[in-house]
């Protein structure tokens, strides 16, 4: 697969005086060109610290970077100058993120601030900049009269849609969407989703799809990456994971979800909590409310490995080792 980003043992922690964050614990992950990945787990799994590290953007202080590479095209964000930083942001990764509101100015209207950024970014002349911009706007659907209008004149859905022509507007290579339909009506979040999708594979672009949920993860993404407590504990093609899921986590997910279920089956919400990432447990940090753990579970942290041999699906689970050993929902 031709990669596009390549994250190699990220290790983020926040550091404050009375405590010590592990929010990212030594992570593999790669975006191919024009894929997208999905970024699942559960609230301070570490996914939007992820995604701040990729835009070298985690928050510094509390935030410490303490290893990792993150190559972007070949190049390691983490060692990039300001500069190169600058030119990073916005030509090459844009984020958007679950509140449009955020990233929307209130003063200005939407057409100037999509012209901003392109008068930023692509060196057009302010004319230029507002005609590309009203031609971003028909692009999320948007009627380019509406330009001249101020972000609170419009629906939540629709800023959505401003926030994404912002993005998309200097045509990034990669992009990085944390929750960004969670804020929105439910109908209305089908259709952003839809758009987005469009809009990725009509400019061969990739994208990481951060979000609680395998709804949406089956529905635009290629590949996924399951992380609990830091870690990558499954990642594979979605077709692996789904059809072929091989951790008890990655089987908690599913089970606690109404819509994947099959009619019929009980829905048994994944028992007790994620832990503290101050004070993680020793070994597998799953083990404390995995069905299947046993002693050995918490003795070491399990790495990634091949699953029968695949080049794409990767488990970190020690009940492999055991002869044998199948989830229940693989036991026939
Ligand atoms: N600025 C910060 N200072 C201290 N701790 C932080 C900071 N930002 C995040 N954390 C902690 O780091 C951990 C990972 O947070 P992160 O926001 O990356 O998780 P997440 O998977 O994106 O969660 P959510 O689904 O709720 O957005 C959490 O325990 C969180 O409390
Ligand atoms: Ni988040």
């Amino acid at each position: 697969m031709d990669l596009l980003l390549d994250i190699k043992d990220l290790v983020v922690h926040y550091e404050t005086e009375d405590s010590d964050v592990h929010a990212v614990n030594g992570i593999d992950i790669a975006i191919g060109k024009k894929r997208t990945l999905g970024l699942v787990g559960e609230t301070g799994a570490g996914k939007t610290t992820t995604a701040l590290s990729i835009m070298n953007l985690v928050p510094d202080p509390p935030g410490v970077i303490k290893s990792g590479t993150i190559k972007l095209e070949g190049k390691n964000v983490l060692e990039m100058s300001e500069r190169e930083l600058e030119e990073m942001r916005g030509n090459d990764v844009a984020m958007i993120f679950q509140d449009p509101m955020t990233a929307l100015n209130p003063v200005m209207t939407v057409g100037e601030q999509i012209a901003e950024s392109l008068e930023l970014h692509q060196n057009l002349t302010p004319e230029q900049s507002l005609e590309k911009a009203k031609d971003m706007l028909k692009l999320v659907g948007i009627a380019e009269a509406r330009a001249n209008d101020y972000p609170h004149q419009f629906s939540g859905g629709m800023k959505q849609r401003v926030v994404i022509a912002i993005a998309l507007a200097c045509s990034p290579k990669l992009l990085i969407a944390d929750e960004p339909t969670t804020a929105l009506d439910v109908t209305i979040q089908a259709q952003v989703l839809e758009l987005m999708k469009d809009l990725i594979n009509n400019r061969d672009m990739s994208m990481l799809m951060i979000t609680h949920s395998l709804g949406i993860v089956a529905e635009v993404c290629d590949d996924m990456a399951v992380m609990y407590a830091g870690r990558i504990v499954e990642k594979g093609t979605v077709d692996d994971v789904f059809n072929n899921m091989r951790h008890p986590y990655t089987e908690g997910l599913f089970n606690s979800l109404p819509n994947l279920k099959e009619q019929g089956e009980m829905l048994e919400p994944i028992k007790g909590l994620m832990p503290d990432p101050a004070d993680l447990p020793p070994g597998c940090t799953f083990a404390p409310r995995c069905p299947y753990a046993t002693e050995a579970c918490s003795a070491s942290v399990p790495e990634l490995h091949s699953v029968d041999g695949s080049k794409t699906h990767f488990v970190a689970c020690h009940a492999y080792s055991r002869p044998g050993f199948a989830l229940r929902r693989n036991q026939k």
